[in-house]
């Protein structure tokens, strides 16, 4: 029996909104942790871990805002919580934080075993430890605060690669980066950072120039987790 505990910040079950999986019913797992430090980050409540913030996994499930409190819970724990919940999506989504800080291999294992595909959604900082199955999304950022490289073990795994941009200095680090680590037909989006008008319209026009993808946070337009 494996008994691995993740550090759980929430799990819900929702509509995935970015990248090739957008539309997908799916159970998001948000890890808590991350030292990269983008500036933009949509979720800061997770860089931290304080262990005197950890709470039981009632209180977890039922948090009504964003915090810092977390939960310690096994791949066999995780798999129950799915059932008392009720949860039909069989699409896991494993993000954070930074969900790479830690070995998913049990979690991405058990959950497989039992029926479900899994996800990662990775900034390509900490090597991807998972299994063979599972679909990784690596979101590289260049020359964020916490002065993190992207690996290029990272960015060989990705099953698809969705960069931030708002500028064209995103752009630039992007192609930079492909062809650093000689990435060729792994598929690329380009996400707006927080749904700025300039940046959407540098990702249009950027996507139709390389013939990139689009992902546009569909959640935060329709309001949803
Ligand atoms: C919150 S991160 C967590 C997973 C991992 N740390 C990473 O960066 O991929 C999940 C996704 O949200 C993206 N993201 C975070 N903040 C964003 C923002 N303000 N606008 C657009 N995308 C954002 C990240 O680039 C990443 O693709
Ligand atoms: N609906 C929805 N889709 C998402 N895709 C990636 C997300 C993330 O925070 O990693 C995310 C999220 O937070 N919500
Ligand atoms: S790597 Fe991901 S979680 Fe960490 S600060 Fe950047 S966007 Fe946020
Ligand atoms: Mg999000």
């Amino acid at each position: 029996m494996n008994t691995t505990s993740y550090k759980i910040n929430e799990l819900f079950e929702t509509i995935q909104g970015e990248g090739s999986f957008t539309g997908q019913p799916s159970i998001f797992i948000r890890l808590q942790g991350c030292p990269v430090g983008c500036s933009w980050c949509d979720t800061k409540h997770t860089w931290e871990i304080d262990l005197d913030q950890q709470i039981p996994a009632a209180q977890m499930l039922a948090k009504s805002q964003e915090t810092e409190a977390w939960s310690a819970l096994s791949p066999i724990e995780i798999l129950k919580v799915f059932n008392e919940q009720g949860f039909q999506a069989k699409h896991i989504v494993i993000t954070g934080g930074e969900p790479c800080m830690v070995d998913l291999v049990p979690l991405c294992s058990a959950l497989e075993q039992a029926g479900y595909s899994c996800q990662i959604e990775t900034s390509g900082t900490f090597e991807v430890l998972t299994t063979a199955n599972c679909w990784v999304t690596v979101s590289p950022k260049v020359k964020m605060k916490g002065g993190y490289p992207i690996l290029t073990s990272a960015m060989q795994r990705a099953n698809e690669i969705k960069h931030p941009v708002a500028t064209e200095q995103h752009v630039d680090d992007l192609l930079a980066l492909i062809a650093e680590h000689q990435i060729n037909d792994t598929p690329i989006y380009l996400q707006p950072i927080s749904q700025k008008k300039r940046a959407t319209e540098l990702a249009i026009h950027t996507c139709i120039k390389h013939n990139w993808r689009l992902s546009v946070q569909v959640h935060k337009y329709i309001g949803i987790e």
